[in-house]
C-alpha cells in the first residue's frame, strides 16, 4: 500500500490545478464524504428504510427506479449543492439541476449504478463525471468526453473503493474505517494489453448481429479457433464491477449495441456512465470505444442517450473494432461461409 491519503492527493492536485483544479478538488471530498454515508445505508442492506423497494413512477426514460436509485441521487445532489457546482445531471432525473451558474464546473452522475444488484448482496456503484460549465445546461451537457476534468466512480462491494482520474492517470483508493480516510492503494494503474477474460451479457446473444456473435463464437473456441487462446469470462451486470476488475487485471467489456427494441446503441448511458468510465480506462493505459471509434471523441446529443461500448485491454478493443468492420478478415473465415459452414444452425 502507497499510503497517500486522498486528501493529500487532491491537496498536491490543487495546488498546481489553480482555482478550477480547487473546485474540483473540493466537488471530490464532497463526493467521498456521501459515499462513505451510501455505504452505510448499503450496509444495512434488507433491514434499512431506503432499500431495494420498486419505485411506482420509473425515471424519465423508463427504466425501473428503485428506492435506493433515489436515496442516492438525494445524497449526492446535496453534496453537488454544497460544492456550488453550476448543473447536477443525473441518471435520475430527466433535467440537470442548477445549483450555481456563475460556477466553473459541472457533474454528471449515475447515482447508483448496478442497481439491478442491490437484493441480491453484489458491488454497486455511483459513477461521476466533472465537465466545465459552458453557457447553458445543454451546451455543457453536449461537450464529448475528451472535454472532461476529471472522473470516477465509487464501488460498494467487499471493500468501498475510488477509481479515480484528473488526467494524469488512474488511482483506486480505498476506504479504511480505521483511518477514516480513502487511502490509494493502486497509484497510476496500467492495464495489460492483452485479455484473457470477457465482459459480455451473452443472453442477448439472438439479437446481436452477426458480426458480434462471430466475435464472441471465436472467444468461446478458445485455444482451438482462430483466437488461438482461452478465453474466461465474467459478467456481474454492473458496470462498476466489471470495470474495477478490468483496472486490476485487465480484460475487456462489450454491451454492443441489439436488436431489441431500444437497444440499438446498446444499454449505458453516454454522458454519465460511457464517458467517465472510458476516461478512467485511457488514463490507465487501455482503450475505449463504440465498438469501431472512440468514446471519448462522441458528441452527445442529450443527456440520457445510450452508446454502445467496448472498453479495456488495449488490444482486445482493436479485436472487436476489427470483428465490426470486417469479420470475414479474421482467422480465414471465408467471406460467404463464415467458419460454421453455409448454413447456419
Ligand atoms: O442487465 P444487463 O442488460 O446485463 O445490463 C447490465 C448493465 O446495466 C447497468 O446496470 C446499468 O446501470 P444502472 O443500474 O445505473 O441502470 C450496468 O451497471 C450494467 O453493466
Ligand atoms: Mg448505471
Ligand atoms: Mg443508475
Amino acid at each position: 500500500m502507497s499510503g497517500r491519503t486522498l486528501e493529500a492527493f487532491l491537496d498536491d492536485y490543487s495546488e498546481g490545478g489553480g482555482a478550477v483544479g480547487a473546485h474540483v478538488a473540493e466537488t471530490i471530498r464532497l463526493f467521498a464524504e456521501a459515499a462513505v454515508r451510501m455505504r452505510l445505508a448499503i450496509n444495512e442492506g434488507a433491514l434499512g428504510a431506503a432499500f431495494s423497494a420498486v419505485r411506482e413512477a420509473a425515471h424519465a426514460h423508463g427504466d425501473e427506479q428503485k428506492e435506493l436509485d433515489v436515496f442516492a441521487d438525494d445524497l449526492f445532489l446535496d453534496a453537488a449543492r454544497r460544492a456550488r457546482v453550476s448543473y447536477y445531471a443525473s441518471e435520475e432525473l430527466a433535467h440537470p439541476v442548477s445549483v450555481d451558474q456563475s460556477s466553473e464546473i459541472a457533474i454528471a452522475i449515475d447515482p447508483l449504478d448496478g442497481s439491478s444488484n442491490i437484493d441480491t448482496n453484489v458491488s454497486i456503484g455511483t459513477i461521476f463525471s466533472i465537465l466545465p460549465s459552458k453557457e447553458d445546461e445543454a451546451s455543457t451537457f453536449t461537450q464529448p468526453g475528451n472535454c472532461q476534468l476529471a472522473a470516477g466512480f465509487f464501488i460498494y462491494g467487499p471493500q468501498l473503493a475510488l477509481a479515480l482520474t484528473l488526467g494524469q492517470g488512474t488511482s483506486v483508493f480505498v476506504y479504511s474505517a480505521r483511518l477514516e480516510a480513502f487511502v490509494e492503494a493502486y497509484p497510476k494503474l496500467a492495464i495489460p494489453p492483452d485479455a484473457r477474460e470477457f465482459a459480455v451479457n451473452t443472453s442477448n446473444y439472438r439479437h446481436w448481429d452477426e458480426a458480434v456473435r462471430l466475435y464472441i463464437d471465436d472467444c468461446l473456441k478458445g485455444a482451438e479457433g482462430p483466437r488461438e487462446k482461452d478465453f474466461n469470462m465474467r459478467w456481474i451486470a454492473s458496470l462498476v464491477a466489471d470495470t474495477y476488475r478490468i483496472l486490476i487485471r485487465g480484460g475487456v467489456f462489450f454491451y454492443p449495441g441489439d436488436g431489441r427494441k431500444g437497444y440499438s446503441a446498446g444499454r449505458l448511458r453516454l454522458v454519465y456512465e460511457a464517458n467517465p468510465i472510458s476516461m478512467l480506462i485511457e488514463q490507465a493505459g487501455g482503450k475505449a470505444t463504440d465498438g469501431t471509434s472512440r468514446v471519448l471523441d462522441k458528441v452527445p446529443t442529450g443527456l440520457h442517450q445510450r452508446s454502445p461500448l467496448a472498453f479495456g485491454s488495449v488490444k482486445e478493443v482493436d479485436k472487436i473494432a476489427r470483428y465490426l468492420a470486417d469479420p470475414s478478415a479474421i482467422g480465414n473465415r471465408h467471406p460467404l461461409f463464415g467458419n460454421r459452414g453455409l448454413f447456419r444452425s
